[in-house]
């Protein structure tokens, strides 16, 4: 959806044709309420969009004249080795891969394939017709014109791409997602805070506030030395 809405054109390939009739009927019905109720992205009508997407069962048809493709098969290693070996040997010297993966990185299913020059991970975050950010992680492979290029396709259909420079387990937005969700458990374990008030101090607090300003950004607002006052005195509070 988010690229039919920038024009361009889009394949989906599914080894199950059930999931592909599937998406069929759910993107005419999602882009048609989106539509209606304002939240269309583009300078196009859903029914043009609609028409930008077609199906395919299978991977060669799918891929004729490709130059980016976006893989996005159940996080599993294996699978993911798989499907990246069957895209290796249909791949152009010019397409790009990329793997929406959440937790592994490229180097992980890409090391032994011809085209591992074109591959990386292009990791979206859900619901990312509405949540922009995709961070890009590259394996140690990866040419830096390739990670340009998906850096510039990215900001060409809408989204807000990152680039962290090597990879890294959790990538940054599980990083830190799996830090707020530790200390959130944490404070819901030991009583705290009721679960909905933990919720809460994230979807009426910190998240509203890191919608327009982040972390560093606010810590540099700061009164000097507030930083490390909070940061001990918060250390002695997850010790008692
Ligand atoms: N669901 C989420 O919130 C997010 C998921 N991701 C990542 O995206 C990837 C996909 O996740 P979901 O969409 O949630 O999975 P899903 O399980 O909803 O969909 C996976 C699809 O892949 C198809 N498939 C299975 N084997 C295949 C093969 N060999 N060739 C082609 N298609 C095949 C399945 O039939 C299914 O339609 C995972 O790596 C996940 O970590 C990334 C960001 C957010
Ligand atoms: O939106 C998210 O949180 C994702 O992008 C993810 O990375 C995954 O859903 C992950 O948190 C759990 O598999």
């Amino acid at each position: 959806m988010i690229f039919a809405a920038a024009g361009y054109n889009v394949t989906l390939f599914d080894v199950d044709p059930g999931q592909l009739s599937k998406a069929e009927s759910s993107l005419k019905t999602t882009l048609q309420q989106y539509e209606e109720g304002g939240y269309l992205r583009g300078n196009t009508t859903a029914a043009e969009q609609v028409k930008l997407v077609s199906y395919s069962s299978s991977l060669e048809e799918c891929l004729q004249g490709a130059i980016y493709v976006q893989e996005c098969v159940p996080e599993n290693i294996d699978l993911k080795k798989k499907v990246f070996c069957q895209l290796d040997s249909l791949a152009t010297d010019q397409m790009i891969m990329a793997s929406s993966s959440s937790c592994l990185p490229a180097s992980s299913f890409t090391e032994s394939l011809k085209h591992r020059e074109n591959m990386l991970v292009a990791h979206p975050i859900n619901p990312p017709y509405f949540v922009p950010l995709v961070e890009l992680i590259p394996a140690p492979w990866t040419k830096p014109e390739v990670l340009t290029t998906v850096r510039s396709i990215m900001e060409k259909v809408g989204q807000s791409p990152v680039t962290l420079r090597r990879e890294s387990l959790g990538f940054a937005l599980n990083r830190i997602q799996y830090a707020a969700i530790n200390e959130c458990w944490n404070m819901y374990q030991t009583g705290l805070l009721s679960a909905e008030d933990i919720d809460k101090v994230c979807y009426d607090g910190l998240g509203m506030r890191y919608a327009f300003i982040g972390p560093l950004e606010t810590m540099h607002l700061n009164a000097d030395g507030e930083f490390h006052e909070a940061s001990s005195a918060i250390e002695i509070a997850r010790t008692t």
